[in-house]
């Protein structure tokens, strides 16, 4: 119950930023909002340099002016300068007067809202002031990516671990936060109808698509670093695709969540580069920010292989990329066939259609008769929208996340040894095997050439 809470201090470095705004802040509001923060707890928002806290307070009037909790984070909401190794500034003071005004011994929440080229700077900051630990617990998160390289990946944890324990890390990836990936689980390990059709005897393959009509030109300067791969596939197209894969666990808890999708990764096949397409639409290069020979990747597909008895054989086609003709996060299971005609007519693969967009949805599609006199076949399609369930009182992602950290409840978070085997399955598309990417045409299906990867049945969308 949110009454039982100990009094919290959410530390949020980078509060000025962009994802502070558009998605920390509103989380927190959300979270007011729904009742499930402790009656007594605290903001401070910090960057670089200091600024004095009315002008914060502006900052998160004019950031949550839609939310009906507004003036109850307004009213919690302080700012500092960030901690430096040589400099502690004003923070660890103003943290233990806050622990004293909140009472108790506060859980303490870092927030690193930061680019990641910061993460493993201001973990060393936290550490060099003692700030790493407290009277209550102290945790850290991470947002992604966190590494861009199988390399980078193990110097930031080595980094990370000299100073954390792991108990107090949580690597953000909001793609497991959504309610639909919650989901997954619950529909297969609760559904017998589901549970025995999720192996490779009935499922043909496997789609985990999110084309985006978005542009990139508002963060061209991170993205033009970064690349849809990076952004999205090695990151949550993969941790979504272990959500998919997992063998059931016994129990749906932190523990064996994250040793169910450790295993999947680690049974993920490295994969082959001429198995994966790049594409960059046309334009991009034209964007400020953004070099006249960039190659970096707006659109990845990528055919991909689970090697354990549940998967082998069966293609996991991945894809996403910015500029797209829609907007889409589905996962689609593709049954094998049943027998091949029925009442003279042929019968279509079967499919199991998650969305995880929004508030997430279900979709079955499936061979029917053709209403009518004449002897026919047709697709029918029923759809569950995840919101109508009764009782229903969705969260969104990021506030889904900042929920669990709060109650330290990691079931959500990627675990070191599973960013550790993406890396591995991903390490061969970054060598000097990496396919150049294919020029695209903005708002179409991204190049032609992805689509041999998912013959015979083709892309369930569009
Ligand atoms: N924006 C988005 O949609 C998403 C972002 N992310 C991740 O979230 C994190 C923050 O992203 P975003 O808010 O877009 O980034 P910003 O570029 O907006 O940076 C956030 C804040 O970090 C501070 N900052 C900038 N450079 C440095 C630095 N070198 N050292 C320390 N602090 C610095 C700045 O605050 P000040 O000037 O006040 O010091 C800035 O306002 C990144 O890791 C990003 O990858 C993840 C998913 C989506
Ligand atoms: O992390 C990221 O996710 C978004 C898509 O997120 P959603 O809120 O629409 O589910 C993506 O557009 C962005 O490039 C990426 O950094």
């Amino acid at each position: 119950m949110p009454t039982e809470r100990p009094p919290a201090i959410l530390v949020l470095h980078g509060a000025r930023g962009d994802l502070s705004r558009r998605f920390v802040l509103p989380a927190l509001a959300a979270l007011a909002e729904a009742d499930l923060l402790p009656p007594d707890w605290a903001l401070l928002g910090t960057g670089r340099s200091d600024m004095p806290d009315e002008d914060f307070v502006e900052i998160v009037r004019d950031t949550l002016a839609d939310h009906p909790a507004r003036e109850a984070v307004v009213r919690r909401a302080r700012f500092t300068a960030d901690v430096t190794r040589d400099e502690p500034g004003a923070m660890p003071e103003l943290l233990d007067d806050l622990a004293e005004e909140l009472g108790g011994a506060p859980h303490v929440v870092h927030y690193l809202a930061v680019p990641p080229s910061a993460f493993a700077r201001t973990t060393r900051a936290l550490a060099a002031h003692g700030l790493h630990r407290g009277p209550g617990t102290v945790r850290v998160v991470y947002e992604k990516p966190y590494g861009t390289s199988p390399d980078s990946f193990a110097q930031l944890d080595a980094a990370v671990h000299e100073v954390l324990d792991e108990d107090q890390v949580f690597r953000i990836d909001h793609f497991l936060g959504k309610e639909a990936t919650q989901n997954l689980h619950v529909l297969r390990l609760a559904n017998e109808l589901f549970a025995t059709v999720w192996d490779r005897e009935h499922v043909e393959q496997v789609q985990i698509d999110v084309p985006e009509t978005l542009d990139v030109a508002d963060r061209a300067e991170f993205y033009d670093a970064t690349g849809a791969a990076l952004d999205m596939l090695v990151t949550h197209l993969f941790q979504v695709l272990a959500e998919v894969a997992m063998e059931p666990p016994d129990v749906l808890d932190a523990q064996h969540l994250a040793a169910a999708r450790e295993e999947v990764l680690a049974a993920l096949r490295p994969i082959d580069p001429a198995e994966v397409v790049l594409g960059q639409f046309d334009g991009y290069r034209d964007l400020d920010a953004v070099a006249d020979e960039s190659d970096t990747d707006t659109y990845v597909a990528a055919r991909v292989w689970v090697d354990d008895d549940r998967w082998r054989g069966v293609p996991f086609l991945l894809r996403t990329g910015k500029r797209m003709a829609a907007d889409a996060q589905q996962v689609t299971l593709v049954l094998r066939r049943g027998r091949d005609t029925l009442l003279g007519g042929e019968v279509a693969p079967g499919r199991l259609t998650v969305s995880l967009a929004g508030d997430g949805a279900i979709q079955l599609t499936t061979t029917v008769k053709r209403p009518g006199p004449v002897p026919a076949l047709a697709l029918g399609t029923a759809r569950l929208d995840l919101d109508d369930v009764s009782g229903g009182d969705p969260l969104p992602p990021y506030a889904s996340l900042l929920d669990d950290v709060l109650r330290g409840d990691r079931s959500l978070f990627p675990t070191p040894v599973a960013l550790e085997q993406a890396w591995r399955a991903f390490a061969p598309v970054l060598g000097d095997d990496r396919p150049a990417p294919i020029v695209y045409h903005p708002d179409t299906w991204g190049p032609e050439e992805a689509d041999r990867l998912a013959a015979p049945s083709g892309w369930a969308l569009p």
